[in-house]
């Protein structure tokens, strides 16, 4: 497949990437390796595109943005297909995907006819001052390929609902998931430069875009340190930024919970996409009292989780992306293990397909304690009281989602209140919703993207003040 920049498909001819499946290895397609002269023509096409689109009413962006969602249903399951030999991700759940993406698309269509302004009383009685909000401009969408679809989305479909024009670069590794989503986009009828994929040369095409002042901002999923480097590099012209970066979520189980809905809630955190996901439960904290019963209802199921093709039927783990995954969690493995810890279940790998495991005894000095994991490894340590478990969940650089399981209401409102997190599921493990305004504190992120939160992302604020006689 090619780039789709202005409404066409392009190809300047500059090499390729090879697109393999992690489960086989096989190569399923290959893409452009654009760079910077690539980047620069999806800039200069978004550029132009930016007057027709922010000028068209927001009922008319609207419309554009149902048809593109009614393609993206219609095509739910050949899009997730293409997720699944891409990705890895079993295919019920990269369907379940392209549904969560699409949500996006459906709620900012909706969304975007309510950016409202404001009147604010003036201080002379012959003035008046009006708030306004306009489109951003160009935005440049950057994004990982744990969730091929929903990062793409999420960003750029506030962006579009807003009036801004988005030039997007994917991940090397899931680049066919976006340019279908670029395909769909062309049928549903976007104008020509509203919304533009390149695909390439990461640290070419990132600075094309740093360095040109028609980008007014930059939007970004993946890791904090290409976050930090995309803040510095916004710099150079003051754009705009948003970051969702890394994650290392604590889910803490208190002795009033309910363990089987804590037990089914954990696995479904730390297990969707094969725990390469930012919100992931990445250290799990369990009260001593209930820690034996919990560990054991946890092993039981964990052992009932089947690793392997997500193609094939009946798969809940497919493969982790590549060998540079499966060596940061077999890293993680062997220090819990020199430091005391257990490995009550799993451990093993084969290519890239690693069994569900579990660490018992983890303390903190343990990396995976420390670290993102983004895989599916799962450390279990004990805690006593509440301020020592909350201590702890915020001993981290880290702040983006964190999770307490309790029957105690009192005591769900107090922990969650004291978690220095952007999101906190609370007897629920997977809290993401299109609606609701994802994001981190400290350094997992700046901005939020969700709901209505989201699309202010993508808004100036203009106040005119008019004197009269
Ligand atoms: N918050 C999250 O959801 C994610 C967190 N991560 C964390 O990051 C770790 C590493 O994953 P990785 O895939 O390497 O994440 P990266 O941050 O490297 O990749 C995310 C996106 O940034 C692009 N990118 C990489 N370098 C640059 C650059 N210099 N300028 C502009 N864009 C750039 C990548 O392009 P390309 O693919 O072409 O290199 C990709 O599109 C994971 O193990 C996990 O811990 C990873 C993905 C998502
Ligand atoms: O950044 C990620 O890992 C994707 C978040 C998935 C979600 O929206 O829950």
């Amino acid at each position: 497949m090619d780039h789709y920049i202005n409404g066409e498909w392009v190809n300047s001819g500059t090499g390729t990437i090879e697109v393999t499946n992690p489960a086989t290895g096989e190569v399923i397609d290959t893409v452009p390796f654009g760079g910077k002269k690539e980047a620069k023509l999806a800039v200069s096409a978004a550029h132009d595109a930016f007057s027709g689109w922010a000028g068209k009413t927001a009922a008319e962006r609207s419309d554009c943005l149902m048809r593109w969602f009614q393609l993206i249903q219609k095509h739910q399951e050949d899009i997730g297909e293409v997720m699944t030999k891409e990705q890895g991700k079993p295919l019920r759940e990269a369907i379940g995907e392209v549904q969560y993406a699409n949500s996006f698309i459906q709620w900012y269509a909706e969304e975007g006819k309510r950016v409202y302004g404001d009147i604010i009383p003036a201080s002379a009685s012959n003035k008046r001052i009006f708030v306004q909000k306009q489109p951003v401009g160009v935005i440049a969408a950057i994004t990982p390929w744990n969730f091929p679809a929903a990062m793409i989305t999420r960003k750029v479909a506030p962006a579009l609902a807003a009036g801004c024009t988005v030039v997007v670069k994917p991940a090397e590794q899931t680049p066919l998931t976006a340019l279908k989503l670029a395909q769909l986009a062309d049928k549903a009828g976007i104008p020509p430069g509203v919304f533009n994929v390149v695909t390439g040369n990461a640290s070419d095409i990132g600075e094309a875009w740093l360095e040109d002042a028609r980008v007014r901002k930059i939007t970004f999923t993946g890791s904090t340190e290409v976050g930090k480097l995309l803040m510095r590099g916004a710099a150079q012209t003051v754009k705009k930024i948003s970051l969702e970066l890394g994650g290392h979520a604590p889910f803490i189980v208190m002795e009033d919970a309910d363990l089987e809905t804590a037990v089914d809630q954990v696995i479904a955190s730390k297990f969707r996409n094969a725990g390469q996901t930012c919100v992931c439960a990445n250290r799990i904290y369990v009260a001593s009292d209930v820690a034996e019963a919990f560990t054991e209802a946890f092993a039981l199921k964990v052992r009932e989780l089947k690793v392997g093709n997500g193609l094939e039927e009946g798969v809940t783990i497919g493969p982790l992306i590549d060998k540079a995954a499966v060596d940061k969690v077999n890293g993680q493995i062997a220090d819990a293990v020199k430091k005391g810890g257990q490995v009550a279940v799993g451990g093993h790998v084969t290519g890239h397909f690693f069994e569900p495991t579990i660490i018992t005894g983890a303390t903190d000095e343990m990396l995976c304690m420390k670290e993102e994991t983004f895989g599916p490894l799962a450390p279990v340590a004990t805690f006593d009281t509440e301020e020592e478990v909350i201590e702890r969940a915020n001993n981290t650089p880290y702040g983006l989602a964190a999770y307490i399981f309790t029957e105690n209401i009192g005591r769900a409102i107090r922990l969650s209140e004291k978690l220095e997190y952007g999101i906190v599921g609370v007897n629920d493990g997977m809290p993401s919703v299109a609606q609701a305004p994802f994001g981190g504190w400290k350094e997992s992120g700046l901005g939020r993207e969700g709901g209505r939160y989201g699309i202010e992302e993508f808004l100036e604020v203009k106040y005119v003040s008019v004197a009269f006689k």
